[in-house]
């Protein structure tokens, strides 16, 4: 008796951790992705082929066409994707405010709730995608397995996967806006000069208010118009976006970059003081230099950095000007020694 509980335990767990690593795919997928596009792609196609469903639905809340307006979409949507005018319809038409997960019949979850399925589904999911307060989608997931999603089934999985999904939309529509006003670099998807400029005002004045420390990286591919010059513009574009995806899995949310200039990059780094800086500009060198950039035809580019670091202190007294310029010096002090290094130059002290 004992043993068979016990096996079936250790069933559902590695049942649990299957799922939970499906799940987790997605999730990254999610996370990684640099426009609506891919996140939509993310939920109507990977979504339903990892978790061998048939169709996957995104209904976004649109109040004041203002995401139709951010993603340009006038009359013509992509598939697996709707968008509602009146999200206050959406909840009269599901019969109540969807708190949480539900599974169960189409009609059970779904009321009135109209899709344009390629087939009924015999069970649907439906996720609720709520970012503070506000209910900003749906996503719906349809299988042909009448049992698939039945009302007592444990949902904590979907649960999470749904808050995950929402704060990545909610990202992923931020970004799309900030693109939409000019504040991004198209080739990285990173913040732009002028955002930069503007955070930097920002952030120094709220670090001095806080009478917190604040550092700057500045960033430079080495040797970057050698690697242009053997492999071509193309490959000189791509291997900037490679920097740019390898220097971003290496900050935080709070941190802020951007492609600062040709093949020169800043980091703002609130809440930071120079030893950490420093810590985060080597996980960022090493991270970059670590391996070659595979091109799409297989050859392999070799890429290094430099890194020019200064920090705002105690007395915090800089200017935004005098911060980046610090980075800036102790930037050309690590090309000078040699590239692949970091320098670093502390608030009062010369570079
Ligand atoms: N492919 C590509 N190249 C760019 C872009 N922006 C700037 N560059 C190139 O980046 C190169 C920068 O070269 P340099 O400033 O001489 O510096 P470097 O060769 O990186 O050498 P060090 O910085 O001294 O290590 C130039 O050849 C620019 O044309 C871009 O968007 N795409």
């Amino acid at each position: 008796m004992m043993d068979l509980s016990y096996a079936q335990m250790l069933e559902n767990a590695q049942r649990n951790e299957v799922v939970l690593r499906r799940f987790q795919a997605i999730e990254l997928a999610l996370i990684g992705a640099s426009g609506f596009g891919q996140f939509l792609a993310g939920i109507r196609d990977q979504l339903p082929a990892r978790m061998a469903l048939e169709q996957a639905w995104l209904l976004l809340a649109d109040s004041h066409g203002e995401v139709s307006a951010i993603l340009g979409y006038d009359e013509v949507l992509p598939d697996g994707l709707l968008l509602e005018r009146e999200p206050a319809r959406l909840v009269e038409r599901l019969g109540e405010l969807p708190t949480r997960v539900r599974l169960g019949s189409p009609g059970e979850v779904l009321g009135e709730l109209a899709l344009d399925w390629a087939e009924l589904p015999g069970s649907v999911a439906l996720m609720p995608l709520w970012r503070d307060s506000t209910l900003i989608g749906l996503v719906v997931l349809g299988s042909r397995d009448p049992e698939r999603f039945a009302p007592d089934q444990a949902t904590d999985f979907i649960e999470r996967f749904a808050a995950v999904t929402a704060l990545c939309l909610d990202n992923v529509l931020n970004r799309e806006r900030l693109k939409q006003l000019g504040l991004t670099d198209p080739l990285t998807g990173l913040y732009n000069r002028r955002y930069f400029d503007q955070r930097i005002d920002e952030e120094l004045a709220r670090a001095r208010r806080h009478g917190a420390p604040i550092s700057c990286l500045f960033l430079d591919a080495d040797h970057f118009k050698r690697i242009n010059d053997t492999h071509g513009h193309v490959a000189g574009d791509i291997v900037l976006r490679t920097l740019a995806n390898r220097m971003r899995g290496q900050l935080r949310g709070c941190d802020v970059a951007a492609r600062y200039g040709g093949e020169e990059f800043a980091v703002l780094l609130p809440q930071t003081a120079l030893g950490q800086a420093r810590l985060v500009a080597d996980r960022i060198r090493t991270q970059i230099g670590g391996e070659p950039v595979v091109l799409p035809d297989g050859r392999r580019v070799p890429l290094t950095v430099s890194i020019g670091v200064s920090t705002c202190g105690n007395q915090l007294a800089d200017s935004p000007m005098q911060l980046l310029a610090r980075a800036d010096a102790a930037l050309y002090r690590a090309k000078e020694a040699g590239r692949n290094c970091i320098m670093s130059v502390e608030s009062g002290a010369q570079a």
